[in-house]
């Protein structure tokens, strides 16, 4: 008999009160200290994303470089940062968004894209939404053909998906 699946949420800590008052912070950094579910966890996102066949892996500063770098590597695709303001040099192409927590931008540098790319986005959670979808509304700003987005860790409750405009797949869903 198979034993059973590992279960990747047992690595990953939930943080009371981080970094607000009332917000349950979802620590990725547990997982990714541990060498045996951080490669289940990559392995898992590579087998999902690979359904679309990217070309290029889109990873969103700074948690979703970590979850992006790895898959870019495993499927063989070139990895494209979107980076918060002031990182990039050169002209830049941004959006603004709002956060579970606050409000930030996004940069791509006004060179970055390319035709007949086929852009997966990457981060490592997604809580309102706010963060994917103006990474996927940056890219198209840019003339990009974004086919998919990829998160490790799905909060819920806040509904995020119902913010996107792109498909979404998640590994470890969270409902409170
Ligand atoms: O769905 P949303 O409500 O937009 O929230 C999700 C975003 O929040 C976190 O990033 P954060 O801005 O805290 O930056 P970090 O990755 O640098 O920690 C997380 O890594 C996602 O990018
Ligand atoms: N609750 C949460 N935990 C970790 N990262 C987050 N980004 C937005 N909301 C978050």
């Amino acid at each position: 008999m198979n034993p059973p699946p590992i279960d990747l949420k047992q690595y990953i800590r939930e943080i009371p009160d981080f970094p607000k008052p009332g917000i349950l912070f979802y620590d990725i950094s547990s997982l990714l200290k541990h060498p045996d579910g951080w490669q289940l966890a990559t392995a898992r996102m590579t087998s999902v994303v690979c359904q679309w066949n990217p070309t290029l892996i889109a990873g969103i500063e700074s948690r979703g470089f970590l979850t992006a770098a790895p898959l870019a590597t495993r499927l063989g695709c070139g990895m494209l940062m979107l980076r918060k303001p002031g990182k990039l040099p050169g002209k830049t192409i941004s959006h603004s968004y709002n956060l579970e927590y606050g409000s930030d931008s996004l940069h791509i540098q006004h060179d970055a894209i390319t035709p007949n790319q086929r852009i997966v986005v990457v981060d490592d959670l997604l809580a309102t939404g706010g963060t994917l979808q103006a990474a996927v509304t940056l890219l198209k700003k840019a003339g990009a053909d974004v086919v998919g987005c990829a998160v490790m860790v799905e909060l819920m409750a806040l509904n995020g998906r119902k913010a996107l405009e792109t498909e979404v797949v998640s590994l470890l869903q969270y409902d409170d």
